[in-house]
């Protein structure tokens, strides 16, 4: 296994926010929630400690297994793909925000952000999408910030604890449910009956994965 080993310069980048731990970035279409369908370009913080069992990208928890990256070559890709950027890991408020989103603002590019909130917000953003965990529940700050509220169902005890969610999210937040993927079978069922009788609910499915793109 290669763990990338840092020296106090780039420690002090990274502190900073200059320097990010980059997992992978590519270009696609978001697969999920409130922008489903618009192609956009994708940045994967590496990075995660909330520890979600059924997280779909557990090769990003370790940071050091990323390469520590310039936040000028990160925007410098992602300018030539898109307008619309999405940032997420990992999680990206483990790391200081600010350089990234200023340097993407900067080239006219609308950001968009996929986080637990368990950590503090940092950076400025066009669009906040929080899907909250039990192992690590969200900081006060992100309730106010969430343009979506996008709850996992793995069981149908998720629905009350996604209610609980959206009393605390600001009024213009929508709302989303989207099933656990190794469970969808059994859970859509229940999205699809609790949507209807609470239509400011709405599905989200992971349309990425039956497109087969990443
Ligand atoms: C991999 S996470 C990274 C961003 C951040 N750590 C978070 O959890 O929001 C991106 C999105 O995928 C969702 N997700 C992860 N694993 C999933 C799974 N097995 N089924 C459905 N959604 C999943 C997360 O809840 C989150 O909305
Ligand atoms: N196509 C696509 N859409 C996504 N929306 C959120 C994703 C994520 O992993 O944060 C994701 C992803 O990994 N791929
Ligand atoms: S918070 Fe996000 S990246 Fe971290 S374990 Fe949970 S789903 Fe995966
Ligand atoms: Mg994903």
């Amino acid at each position: 296994m290669y763990l990338c080993t840092m020296d106090d310069h780039q420690s002090a980048l990274v502190e900073a926010g200059q320097m990010l731990p980059l997992m992978e970035a590519f270009y696609t279409i978001q697969g999920e929630g409130a922008h489903t369908g618009r192609a956009a370009y994708f940045i994967r913080v590496g990075g995660c400690d909330v520890g979600c069992h059924w997280c779909d990208v557990k090769e990003s928890w370790n940071a050091d297994l990323h390469p520590p990256t310039r936040v000028e070559d990160i925007v410098d890709g992602a300018a030539e793909y898109s307008k619309t950027i999405v940032v997420t890991g990992g999680e990206p408020f483990m790391w200081n925000m600010v350089p990234l989103t200023d340097a993407l603002h900067a080239k006219g590019i609308s950001i968009h952000v996929e986080t637990s909130g368990a950590y503090p917000l940092s950076g400025s953003w066009d669009w906040v999408c929080l899907s909250p965990k039990k192992t690590m529940p969200p900081k006060d700050e992100f309730y106010a910030a969430a343009n979506e509220l996008k709850v996992i169902v793995y069981n149908k005890h998720d629905l009350k604890w996604a209610e609980e969610h959206a009393a605390k999210v600001n009024d213009s937040c929508l709302l989303y449910l989207q099933p656990e993927w190794s469970r969808r079978d059994e859970v859509m069922p229940l999205i699809t009956e609790f949507v209807m009788k609470n239509p400011r609910w709405q599905v989200s499915l992971q349309t990425h994965k039956y497109l087969g793109i990443p």
